[in-house]
Order: C-alpha cells, then sequence, then structure tokens
C-alpha cells in the first residue's frame, strides 16, 4: 500500500482552489500553491503558498507531513521515544528523497497532572520541570540524527491559542457538555478505565498501578455523536489504521460502543484554562493532540487555527505506539469531525521495545538509555539495529549481544569492509582514482540490473514502512556486491597482465558505485555513516546533501573521479559474545 499524500500544485494564478471533499476517501485534499524543491514558501493563507523566489510556471508537488507523538516530559526520553522518532526520521528523510515537501514534527506534551507531580517531587516547578526534560528531548534528537523541521512544546503561547480556538468551535457545534463524572483513574494514563479492562485489584495493565475511584465536574465531549460516522469512515478507509491487525482494534473499539469523554479537569492546575471557566483546565490528551496542529504555525505568526491548518493539515502520517492508537484512532478523527476540520490520512501503531516482556516504559522506569547506547555504539549503529531487528508494527526485545552481532555482521562487514578492501584495491592498482565511468565499466555486465532490482525492492518496502525489509533489501546489494568482489577476485587480476588488470580496474568501478548506491538507499536509515561513504567515494558535503532517490541509478561515478584514502567507515564493536549473523 503506497503512502497516501496530499497533492499540493503550483498554480499560475494567485487564486487556489478551496479545500475539496472526497467522498469516497473521507479526508480533504487541499490544492495549494507552493513551489518545489526547498524553495522556502510563504503563506498566503486559506491553504495557499507562494515561492519567495518566482510565482510562474505550474509543476506538481506532493507534500508529506509526518509526526511523531508530543512526549510527555514526566521523565526523560528513553529507547521506546527514541524508536519511534528514528522510524519517523527514517520515513521522513526516505520521502524527501523522493523530492518531497516533507514536515517532520515532533515535540512534547507539557501539561497534567503527572507533570505538576513530577515537578515538586524533583523540588522544582512545574515551568522550569518542562523546560529541562524537553531540552533533554531535544539534545538526544540531535544525538540521533533527528532532521524534525517542528518541535512544538504544549506550554507555547501559539499552541494555547490554538487549543482555545479549537475547543471553541467543538462548543459551538454543540458537542461539549458539563455534566459529574465517577470513575476508575489510572493517573499515569491520565484516563478513566473500564472496570473490564482492569488487571486484579482495579490495576492498569500498561503501568500496574491501581487505579484511584474519583469523581469530578467537567466538560464532555460528546464522542458518541460520532460513533456511525467514524465506523462509515474507517469502512471506507481501511488504510487509515496501520498495520491492519491494529485496524481491527480500532474497529472492536468503536463496534463495542463510544462514550463521550471528560475534557476538562477541576482537580488539575497546571493545564489551559477551559475558556469561560478558569476553576477547570483542559484535559492533557485533548490539549496535546491539537500539537499536531499548532506546530505547523510559523513563528512569526498570528497563532489562527485556520492559518495553521493552512500550512499542511492534514497530516500524512501519525507515528505513534499501540498504547496511545484509541486517541489517535478514535477520539481524535472525532474532535477534528466535530471541529470541521480534515482526518489525518494515516496513522500507524507500531509495537513495544520490551525489556522481559513488559512494555519499556517511564511509568514502570524499566528503560534502556539511548544516550548511552549512542556514546557507546554510534548513532548509525543504534538507528539500524532498532530499524532492522524490530519488524515495524510488532513488538521487539533487546539484547546486547544480538546487538553487536547484527550491527558488526551488517555494517562493519558486509558494508564497510566491502568499500574499505575495494579502495584499498584502487590505492595500490589505480592511484585511487576510476578508470572509467561506472556506466561504461558495466557494459554487458548483468549486475547493474541485479543492483536495481534490490533498489526497487527497497523503495517498495520503504513506501509500506516496512523498514526492516527495506533495510534487507539494501543489505542484499552489499552481499551481491561481496559475492561479486569474491567471484571476480579483482585483486589477482591486476597480477595477469593489462587486459585482466583492465577489467580488474573496471571491476573496482562497479563495486564503489554498488557502494554510492548503498549509501544513497540506506542514508534515511543510517545518514552519518551513509555521508562517510559518499566521502570516501571522494564526494563532497553538498554533493551528498543533495542526493536524491533518483540517484540509486546504475552511472553516478564518472571516470577520473579520485577517491579519498581508504579509511574505516564503521568500527567494528569488540565483543566476548560473537557469532555468526546471517
Ligand atoms: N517501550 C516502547 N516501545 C516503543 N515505543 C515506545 C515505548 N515507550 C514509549 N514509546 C513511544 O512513546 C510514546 C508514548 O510516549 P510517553 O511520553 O507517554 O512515554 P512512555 O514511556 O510510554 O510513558 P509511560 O511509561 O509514562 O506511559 C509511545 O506511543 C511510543 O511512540
Ligand atoms: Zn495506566
Amino acid at each position: 500500500m503506497a503512502a497516501r499524500v496530499n497533492t499540493i500544485t503550483l498554480l499560475s494564478s494567485l487564486h487556489c482552489k478551496p479545500t475539496r471533499f472526497n467522498p469516497r476517501q473521507q479526508y480533504y485534499r487541499s490544492r495549494s500553491r507552493v513551489l518545489f524543491g526547498s524553495q522556502p514558501l510563504s503563506s498566503l493563507g486559506n491553504g495557499a503558498y507562494r515561492c519567495k523566489c518566482s510565482s510562474n510556471g505550474a509543476a506538481e508537488m506532493e507534500s508529506f507531513v509526518i509526526t511523531t507523538p508530543l512526549y510527555y516530559v514526566n521523565a526523560p526520553p528513553h529507547m521506546g521515544s527514541a524508536y519511534t522518532t528514528i522510524a519517523a526520521d527514517a520515513i521522513a528523510r526516505f520521502q524527501r528523497l523522493l523530492g518531497k515537501r516533507v514536515i517532520f514534527v515532533t515535540g512534547t506534551d507539557e501539561h497534567g497532572e503527572k507533570i505538576a507531580a513530577a515537578a515538586s517531587a524533583r523540588g522544582s516547578n512545574p515551568m522550569e520541570h518542562c523546560n529541562l526534560i524537553s531540552r533533554a528531548y531535544q539534545n538526544l534528537w540531535n544525538e540521533l540524527d533527528i532532521s524534525y523541521d517542528k518541535f512544538i512544546r504544549t506550554t507555547e503561547a501559539k499552541h494555547e491559542a490554538i487549543v482555545k480556538q479549537f475547543y471553541s468551535r467543538v462548543l459551538t457545534k454543540g458537542d461539549i457538555y458539563r455534566a459529574d463524572y465517577e470513575g476508575l483513574y489510572c493517573i499515569n494514563c491520565e484516563e478513566y478505565k473500564d472496570e473490564k479492562d482492569l488487571l486484579e485489584n482495579n490495576c492498569c495493565p500498561m503501568h500496574l498501578k491501581p487505579c484511584v475511584q474519583r469523581m469530578e465536574d467537567n466538560y464532555f465531549f460528546a464522542l458518541s455523536k460520532y460513533q456511525k460516522l467514524l465506523e462509515e469512515t474507517i469502512a471506507q478507509n481501511p488504510d487509515f489504521v496501520q498495520p491492519p491487525f491494529r485496524l481491527n482494534e480500532v474497529q472492536s473499539w468503536i463496534k463495542d460502543g463510544l462514550k463521550d469523554f471528560s475534557i476538562s479537569r477541576a482537580s488539575v492546575e497546571w493545564g489551559i484554562p477551559v475558556p469561560n471557566d478558569e476553576k477547570q483546565t483542559i484535559y492533557v490528551w485533548f490539549d496535546a493532540l491539537l500539537g499536531y496542529i499548532s506546530a505547523l504555525l510559523e513563528d512569526n505568526e498570528q497563532p489562527d487555527l485556520s492559518k495553521a491548518i493552512s500550512f499542511g493539515w492534514p497530516a500524512s502520517l501519525h507515528l505513534i505506539g499501540k498504547d496511545i492508537l484509541r486517541f489517535h484512532a478514535v477520539y481524535w478523527p472525532a474532535m477534528l469531525m466535530s471541529a470541521g476540520l480534515s482526518l489525518p490520512m494515516r496513522v500507524f501503531g507500531h509495537g513495544f521495545l520490551t525489556k522481559d516482556g513488559m512494555k519499556m516504559g517511564k511509568s514502570l522506569g524499566n528503560t534502556l538509555e539511548p544516550n548511552e547506547l549512542v556514546e557507546t555504539f554510534g548513532v548509525d549503529a543504534v538507528r539500524y539495529f532498532f530499524l532492522r531487528e524490530v519488524e515495524f508494527g510488532n513488538d521487539g526485545d533487546y539484547s546486547e549481544d544480538r546487538f553487536i552481532n547484527i550491527v558488526n555482521a551488517h555494517l562493519a562487514n558486509t558494508v564497510g569492509n566491502l568499500l574499505n578492501r575495494t579502495l584499498g584495491l584502487l590505492r595500490k592498482n589505480c592511484q585511487s582514482t576510476l578508470a572509467v565511468d561506472s556506466y561504461v565499466a558495466a557494459h554487458e555486465n548483468p549486475f547493474p540490473e541485479t543492483v536495481e532490482k534490490l533498489v526497487s525492492k527497497a523503495q517498495a518496502h520503504y513506501e509500506n514502512l516496512s523498514l526492516s525489509s527495506a533495510c534487507e533489501a539494501v543489505l542484499e546489494i552489499g552481499n551481491a556486491g561481496n559475492s561479486y568482489m569474491d567471484e571476480r577476485a579483482p585483486w589477482s587480476l591486476f597480477k595477469k597482465g593489462d587486459t585482466a588488470a583492465e577489467a580488474a580496474s573496471k571491476d573496482l568501478v562497479i563495486i564503489l558505485e554498488t557502494m554510492r548506491i548503498i549509501a544513497v538507499a540506506l542514508s534515511p536509515v543510517a545518514p552519518s555513516l551513509c555521508w562517510r561513504i559518499y566521502e570516501q567515494l571522494g564526494y563532497s558535503r553538498d554533493q551528498y546533501d543533495a542526493v536524491t532517490w533518483n540517484d540509486t541509478k546504475w552511472g553516478g561515478l564518472k571516470g577520473g573521479q579520485v577517491m579519498a584514502q581508504p579509511k574505516p567507515v564503521f568500527a567494528r564493536i569488540e565483543s566476548k559474545v560473537e557469532e555468526k549473523v546471517a
């Protein structure tokens, strides 16, 4: 299933067509005015954009808006939060390679009872606490090469303004009412629970802590009104929730009956005040989901909901963990319907990284430290391992031995060694200079076809969000390169006279072209490693940054190009326990 994106068209007139409702797909498509490529865009409002450098000519460009959850700042990030963000980054980078205008949104969710409690436990005030933890997320994203475009904090003034405008729309629609509520509440989920979903002693199955009985006078959102529309929308758009087995889960929640849910808290001070009732604050989830929209605002823009929408809503893809699927696939679409806004095109709920079978999480405290992993093994190893090892959508357990074995076998041996020994031979026999164009080197040779087939496979997997299979397809290119090298044995051909040496120098060009293609195709997953490969092949950083998916085509390396001094691009991780990995 290919990624669905909203099409943004560059029109030669200033007029932009109004949003159009597509009845079959039940979401809105926008036609806006933008210039393609990396040119800056300026918003004209109403979903229209004007390129700052030119306004002539018609061309088509697609936009791709991807979000991670806004992480809760009750504690610093851990490998679980990093996992979603690394996956989102790989997808964003791949979509950029395809030439799309990508907006990659991440950020922090900073209101609610748990935050106030976490701050006071640290002897801090809530705002100081949020600043500290939000900074920790941003620092980690930098460590992990996360190429986000927008980082939204729900304590920002522009976000508060958007939440209040949204709340007022829903209120005007007649979907908010006041009532008393009594039920079992999990403080860690910040959610009332159904008794039937709880373990013994009313324990939350996720947090293993007993829920408390609570009674409150709250404002409620009339979720039940949207039951039918949600059912129909999801039935007509089976790709809305992915993977498919999560769609079944969502459909069964809806079928069980949707209950109105409380969207304010009388007992929580650390939150956005309910418009016209300062005694209550807006429920943290109602507030946080809107971060996906407020994030789209430019910093210098007036915080206006319609304007924010015009910058890129609806999102193409919400990437989340399965723990927050109900909020994204049931509550959020209903809220958007109520406010008359388009639904996101796709919600993908991936599985959990687990430790001893339990979800790794801040509340349980059974986390793995991504900073430590990066410090010990390097960013490429961390990104590659989790994307390659865990089939995207399913749960996955971490083991250090497995980590070391996988990255050594794949990145150090299959990719790094092949490059290094080829460059060594080229230096020894060809003064580190390519004898001919790679296109010429492979004349009448079937090898490029093998590579191109694997590239197409990788592309299809990236598009389907099968990130592990995408890595596998790229590594297969490396395996094919290694086999080619072993079969041809160019080191011995160099000793067998001029004709054989000429063939050997062509073989080296073929392997290096293969490495170049691997570097493009693996760059969404391991961007730093792939830059080092490009650098070894004699390219500049600017050339690497300008790479597109088209560069996976055979024929990029040219005769006369001088390679860098051979230097290992991936240092092998030393380990006591090592076994052979396929
Ligand atoms: N163990 C995990 N595996 C995969 N993703 C995770 C994991 N833990 C958190 N995430 C990601 O973080 C999101 C939840 O963010 P949140 O800030 O609430 O973290 P958390 O550690 O799950 O918190 P808590 O333990 O308090 O529930 C998930 O939807 C998912 O995207
Ligand atoms: Zn819970």
